[in-house]
């Protein structure tokens, strides 16, 4: 085994290669290939040149860190009351994101109102664990998370058991749907990696519920 490799395994407790067996379907649905090879090329070159990312701050206990990634947020502007959600405005669509937009409605089975781009410029890029917002999309949402460039490992473990965990590898192109308890049951994370690896972008389409305004 190569010292690169054996690093690789201190970091994830996963194989680097192939899903866990056994994966939960009722809350995960992972779809490769969603968009073709071509298709996705262009989309990761567009999306890194094209986007207005930025590195946010965030709160961890009385600390406040940049993220070790940069985001970006679109969604439906009219309608929703961000102020009262305490969330700033998302930018207007684009139209490739419009387009992907539509293209995993039908098969996660809703309309979504909002993508949140995160951009991950190499291997030490990673979001830590966590499960994504209950307050705001309801406590078991349906996420459709698309995922182009360099393959990275999403793992998933039980809130109550950490020892219960999976992973499954993203590839170029692919589309993962989130669903069921995962929010409420599950935390989610992508984990730094020692490997040399290229950029990815993530796109996690999400439906904010709001009350009327
Ligand atoms: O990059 C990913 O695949 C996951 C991103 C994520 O969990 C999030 O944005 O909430
Ligand atoms: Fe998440």
């Amino acid at each position: 085994m190569g010292r690169g490799k054996q690093v690789m395994e201190q970091l994830s407790f996963f194989a680097p290669s192939g899903q866990s067996a056994g994966l939960p379907q009722d809350v995960l649905e992972y779809h490769a290939g969603f968009i073709d090879q071509d298709q996705s090329d262009l989309l990761l070159t567009k999306l890194v040149q094209n986007t207005p990312w930025q590195q946010r701050l965030v709160k961890m206990y009385d600390r406040e860190v940049l993220t070790p990634r940069l985001t970006a947020w679109y969604g439906d502007v009219a309608g929703i009351d961000y102020g009262a959600l305490g969330k700033s405005p998302p930018m207007e669509w684009t139209t490739s994101l419009l387009e992907l937009k539509r293209l995993v409605e039908p098969i996660s089975g809703i309309t979504f109102n909002s993508v949140l781009l995160n951009y991950y410029r190499n291997g030490n890029d990673s979001v830590a664990w966590h499960s994504d917002k209950e307050t705001v999309m309801g406590s078991h949402p349906v996420i459709a998370s698309v995922s182009f460039g360099a393959v990275r490992s999403f793992d998933i473990r039980k809130k109550e058991n950490h020892r219960e965990k999976y992973a499954v590898r993203l590839e170029h192109g692919s589309l993962l749907v989130m669903k069921g308890d995962l929010q409420a049951k599950w935390e989610h994370r992508i984990a730094k990696t020692s490997q040399h690896i290229g950029p990815r972008v993530n796109l996690t389409f999400r439906r904010i519920i709001h009350s009327s305004v």
